[in-house]
């Protein structure tokens, strides 16, 4: 039987239960795992398929994961779907974005409470009125875990879509008009930054009952470099990566509580 029918290993991330702890660490770039996972106990590289990187590990005794999405919500549902039908049920997307509002500096975290759907893959999970929005649990461990580690850190919007380059160079484009347009009333609703997968990782958790966060480096704000401003430029993911561990540990402890 192919492995797109068969019960156990999972089409695309090529694991099966067991595999994987509950709490899973979400990057874009399968670089970025070997990173995150340094930073478990006993860290184990479990599968490498396609995108689909995944080390497990412990932290705190309990066992945690990390698999890379690669790009965009297409992959990104990919990944969640599979790795909630072998046990995984509360993840926190790692990622790397642009800075949009002003106040929003290269080297600063950003925590998504919500997303702008600009993107194709929730459409085909949810009605547009339907809002990608994070897990409050995950989202309050992640804020707790921020101030814990006196982190710069913003809460907020981000704008989710599917092309990098209609980011970049709107004006290139044929619907150039309407990429502008749209960006700007971002802008005006106080988006505060821009990347790719949380939009589609927050409806497709809600779909599948699971708990999602997001946490992102601003990686540089094309805002403040059209105004002129001073524009710092960190690709460093670590504060982000520290983190989000912080807030597994926080989100472990919460559980552990409400449970007993
Ligand atoms: O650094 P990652 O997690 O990949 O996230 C951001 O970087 C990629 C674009 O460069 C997109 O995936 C975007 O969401
Ligand atoms: O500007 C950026 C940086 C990272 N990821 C994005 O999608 N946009």
């Amino acid at each position: 039987m192919s492995k797109a029918y068969s019960g156990d290993v999972q089409y695309h991330i090529n694991m099966k239960q067991g595999d994987v702890g509950r709490y899973v660490i979400l990057p874009g770039d399968p670089k970025r795992c070997v990173k995150i996972a340094e930073h478990f106990d006993n860290p184990v590289l479990v599968a490498d398929h396609r995108e689909f990187v995944t080390y497990t590990g412990f932290i705190d005794g309990v066992k945690v994961s990390v698999t890379s999405t690669g790009i965009g919500g297409p992959s990104a549902s990919i990944a969640l779907e599979e790795l909630a039908n072998i046990g995984a049920d509360t993840f926190i997307r790692v990622g790397t974005s642009g800075g949009m509002d002003i106040n929003v500096l290269g080297g600063d975290l950003v925590i998504a409470s919500g997303a702008i759907r600009m993107e194709g893959t929730g459409r085909e999970y949810a009605p547009m009125e339907f809002p990608a929005v994070a897990n409050y649990e995950v989202l309050n461990a992640l804020v707790k875990a921020s101030k814990d580690l006196g982190k710069k850190y913003h809460v907020g919007i981000v704008q989710c879509k599917d092309a990098y380059y209609g980011q970049h160079e709107p004006e290139t484009k044929p619907v150039g008009y309407e990429l502008i347009n749209k960006w700007n009333a971002w802008l005006k609703l106080g988006a505060l930054a821009s990347e790719m997968e949380s939009a589609a990782l927050f409806i497709v958790g809600a779909y599948r009952r699971v708990r999602v966060g997001a946490i992102l480096n601003v990686v540089a704000n094309q805002e403040r470099r059209k105004l002129g401003l001073d524009d710092p430029m960190e690709h460093d993911t670590e504060a982000a990566i520290v983190t989000a561990i912080e807030a597994i540990r926080n989100l472990i402890k919460e559980d552990k509580t409400v449970k007993n």
